[in-house]
């Protein structure tokens, strides 16, 4: 991989993410190596202990009161710990945190959730099985031999009383409930214990640890069932980086990661192929030669900006995908788009050539001249703008053109692919020697693949292979964490986007994307560098945290609008920012 990219981020390497399979595999074959599983359970909850300690102290040190101030309090003597554990191996590590931080002189109380009596019957009574006991029984008893001080959640939920809720007010709250063995939404107590948690942790302001994962978000996915999850601070993650941190909910639940290796996985030479990796960072792109002209930097054709007989039409769309086209520096555009929005287009872009959507022979002889076709965006759902998807689509094909379809263009496919129209085909193949990109959010996935948007949304990365398994070519599937799939050689490679933000949850930024995606295809100066589809999705996601200043040295602020006020015409000056940057001095994001 690469590795030369500009600093758009504080992390700047890509980091390789892994699902909960690759994550057991790893343990295994560090067990089969003859290393004792309690022994890593130890391991881990040790360093875990530590940083704690360590976060604890910053935090108070942030609030700008001394450690010596907080323990003074009458109250507070002692820092203090709440730590909820469940039955596996999450809560295993949970126990030993409990007793390791009691050695350091921290005052605990463990919250165990989901045990019944016949559990704790169960553990005493196999004593002479002491071998055969999990490694969360051994850590459970290593802290009840210590007298760790621990309750049932269910009988401490059954008094409330007032004494109860004194107890488990602590400064900091650490939940062990579940680790990446979570598969299914938590329910009655657990669901319970998870709400409780984080009421308690919030009413308390304390700070909020999750052990290896918070609890309720699934790592494989990034999904979160109904809400039910732990809205940690900070997330400790144990081995490797888990996928679902990184992704959907996972952006939402995880706070700030914290990397415990553990283990050498990274060095076996039969390394695990990443599940995805995550990119926070653009490539550096070289300056433009002094002996050059527009010719060598592509000639991009905007296909979209529709108007239907007695609708307002969509002519913002492609005026959109154009100027942010223009902004990545690619050397000419034309905007094929209804007669209707010339003028319009024009007047915010007059570098820009138009032609007549409907006019095909001019359509198609420029589909010829342009480097890339980008075709979708507010191109219409009628039956004629169906028509004229497929007769541009296959004029491409013809002529050897590298392809972006998005928005209404992805809305014919999918009906063009039940109808078993032999495009689909002719695309496919195409793909497998032309770039050809397409950039669906959930719901225009889920109407490619036939399926639910839950669906979609349950695993997102099923999703975006099956997409690609069906249609061939590269893709986005768009949305918090957006996820990229880039198959150059024929194997499928899944980047997960680390950079954007909910303020571009808003109307035209998806036509952004596609224009910023043609731009670069456009230039073939960059040819020999980065010019991939996860580099383009990076840029629009800088240039969308450079306009909510997610920044921490951004001299120029003169583009801030804050998330709420951020529009999708905003970001052209902003994609300009970014590429400047990328081609020069660095700025820092987060
Ligand atoms: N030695 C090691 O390997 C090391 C492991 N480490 C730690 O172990 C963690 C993984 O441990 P784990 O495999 O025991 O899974 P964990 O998440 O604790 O328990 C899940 C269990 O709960 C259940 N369950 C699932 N969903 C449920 C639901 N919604 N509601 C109710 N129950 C549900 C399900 O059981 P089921 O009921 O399906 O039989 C499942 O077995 C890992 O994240 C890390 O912290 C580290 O210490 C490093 C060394
Ligand atoms: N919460 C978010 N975090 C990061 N990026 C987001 C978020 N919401 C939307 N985006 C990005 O903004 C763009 C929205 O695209 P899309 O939904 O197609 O909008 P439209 O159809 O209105 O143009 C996508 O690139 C998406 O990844």
């Amino acid at each position: 991989m690469d590795m030369q990219t500009n600093s758009f981020s504080k992390n700047t390497m890509p980091i390789r993410l892994y699902s909960s399979e690759q994550l057991y595999a790893m343990e295994q074959a560090w067990f089969a190596q003859g290393n004792d599983s309690f022994g890593l359970m130890q391991q881990a909850a040790w360093q875990m202990a530590q940083h704690i300690e360590t976060l604890y102290e910053n935090k108070c040190r942030d609030n700008k009161s001394s450690v010596q101030e907080i323990t003074s309090r009458p109250y507070a003597r002692q820092r203090r710990a709440s730590i909820w554990v469940g039955k596996g191996n999450n809560g295993g590590d949970g126990w030993l945190i409990a007793y390791y931080l009691q050695q350091m002189g921290w005052q605990v109380q463990v919250i165990m959730v989901g045990f019944d009596k016949d559990d704790s019957n169960k553990d005493d009574s196999n004593k002479d099985k002491q071998d055969c006991v999990s490694d969360a029984v051994k850590a459970k008893k290593t802290a009840l031999s210590a007298n760790c001080p621990y309750r049932s959640f269910e009988t401490s939920t059954d008094r409330k009383n007032e004494e109860t809720d004194k107890e488990i007010r602590a400064d900091v709250y650490i939940d062990a409930l579940f680790g990446i063995g979570l598969d299914r939404a938590p329910k009655n107590v657990y669901k319970q214990a998870i709400f409780a948690f984080n009421e308690a942790a919030q009413y308390a302001e304390a700070l909020i640890i999750a052990v290896d994962i918070p609890s309720g978000l699934v790592a494989s996915t990034g999904q979160v069932f109904d809400r039910i999850a732990i809205q940690a601070d900070v997330t400790l993650c144990l081995i490797a980086r888990k996928f679902g941190l990184h992704t959907k909910d996972g952006l939402d639940y995880s706070g700030a990661v914290i990397d415990i290796p553990l283990i050498p996985y990274h060095l076996d030479s039969n390394e695990l192929i990443p599940f995805a990796t995550l990119m926070t960072a653009a490539h550096t792109l070289k300056p433009r030669r002094q002996n050059s002209y527009k010719g060598s930097y592509g000639h991009v054709l905007v296909i979209g900006g529709n108007r239907i007989e007695g609708s307002q039409g969509m002519g913002g769309a492609a005026i959109l995908s154009a100027s942010s086209t223009m902004a990545t520096g690619a050397g000419k555009i034309t905007v094929a788009c209804h007669e209707a929005f010339h003028s319009a287009l024009l007047t915010s872009l007059p570098d820009a050539m138009t032609v007549d959507l409907h006019d095909t022979d001019w359509v198609n002889r420029l589909i010829g001249q342009a480097s890339v076709v980008a075709i979708g965006m507010g191109l219409g759902r009628d039956e004629k703008a169906k028509l004229i998807f497929i007769s541009y689509v296959q004029a491409a094909i013809v002529v050897g053109k590298p392809i972006i379809i998005d928005a209404d263009g992805l809305y014919h496919l999918a009906s063009l692919h039940s109808e078993n129209h032999k495009i689909i085909a002719e695309l496919k193949k195409h793909s497998a020697t032309h770039q050809v990109c397409l950039t669906p959010h959930s719901g225009e996935a889920a109407k490619l693949l036939n399926k639910e948007i839950n669906e979609i949304e349950a695993d997102r990365v099923a999703a975006i292979r099956q997409c690609a398994t069906t249609y061939g070519g590269d893709w986005v599937l768009k949305g918090a964490g957006s996820l990229i799939l880039e198959q150059p050689s024929g194997q499928a490679h899944i980047y997960v986007c680390g950079v954007g933000n909910a303020g571009m949850a808003t109307a035209g930024m998806g036509d952004v994307l596609s224009g910023v995606i043609a731009g670069l295809l456009a230039q073939e100066d960059l040819k020999q560098e980065r010019r991939s589809l996860h580099q383009a999705v990076l840029i629009h996601g800088l240039a969308g945290d450079i306009l909510v200043n997610q920044t921490s040295r951004n001299d120029d602020n003169s583009l801030l609008v804050g998330q709420r006020g951020l529009q999708a015409q905003d970001m052209p000056a902003a994609i300009r920012h970014v590429i400047q940057h990328m081609t020069s001095s660095q700025i820092d994001i987060k």
